[in-house]
């Protein structure tokens, strides 16, 4: 089975892609969501993380998001020990969800591949990228955060023009139904290399 990675900066449409493709019938794991249930649900994790940032990264039990955001997206170091936490799980997680899974390619949506050297893991990876104005403009009407917390998160990732260069496919996601085309035509390719592959 092949694994195929679907990154992109915030905002980019990562998860609007990725529901293009789950609506052609390709499993989709997305990183954002699993990494939370496991660091709500894990003792272990949540033990290291307390240890780390402090009791206040939970409040009730649940996981305090903005607290640690504010936290790590304004300290590189902070967030790379967090990520050394958080993503092992992830990955470990990640691969038992795939033995589960019958297809010929699966999906891990995830928000950074290269920023983590991680790219070795993947068969292919989808870069999704859009301006960087559009995407703040879209996380701003999505969610309640402000500019300045979305341009914190920016600054962890890498450049669109960075990640383009290691992408096995760029999906420049600005009308929906170029987008929409140009995900069933990487889904057919995919379908042939995976068939090829195995
Ligand atoms: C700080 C947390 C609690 C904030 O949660 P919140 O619900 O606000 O954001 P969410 O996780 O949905 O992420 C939204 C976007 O923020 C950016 N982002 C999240 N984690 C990271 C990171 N480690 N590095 C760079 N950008 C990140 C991405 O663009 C992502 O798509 C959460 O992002 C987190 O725990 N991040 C560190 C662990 C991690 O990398 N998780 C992501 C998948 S493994
Ligand atoms: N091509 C588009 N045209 C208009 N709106 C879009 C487009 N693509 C995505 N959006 C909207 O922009 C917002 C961000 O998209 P999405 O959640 O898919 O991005 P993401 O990369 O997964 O975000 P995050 O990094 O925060 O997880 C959503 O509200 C989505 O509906």
């Amino acid at each position: 089975m092949m694994i195929v990675g679907l990154t992109g900066g915030i905002g980019s449409g990562k998860t609007t892609v990725a529901k293009m493709f789950h609506a052609l019938g390709v499993p989709v794991y997305n990183s954002d969501i699993e990494a939370k249930k496991l660091m709500s649900a894990s003792k272990d994790l949540k033990a290291k993380i307390i240890a780390l940032l402090g009791e206040d990264s939970y409040s009730d039990n649940v996981l305090n998001r903005s607290y640690i955001a504010n936290k790590v997206f304004t300290d590189p170091a902070l967030l790379a020990k967090l990520n050394a936490i958080v993503h092992p799980e992830v990955k470990n997680h990640f691969t038992s969800w795939v033995k589960n899974q019958k297809s010929s390619y699966v999906i891990q949506e995830t928000a950074i591949i290269f920023e983590n050297s991680s790219e070795h893991r993947f068969d292919k990876i989808i870069l999704v990228t859009a301006p960087e104005n559009l995407r703040i403009e879209r996380v701003i009407s999505r969610d309640t955060i402000s500019i300045e917390k979305v341009k914190e998160r920016i600054d962890n990732q890498w450049s669109d023009k960075k990640k383009a260069k290691l992408s096995d496919y760029v999906i420049h996601n600005l009308d929906l139904e170029k987008t929409s085309f140009l995900v069933a035509e990487i889904h057919k390719q995919l379908l042939k290399l995976s068939s090829f592959t195995y």
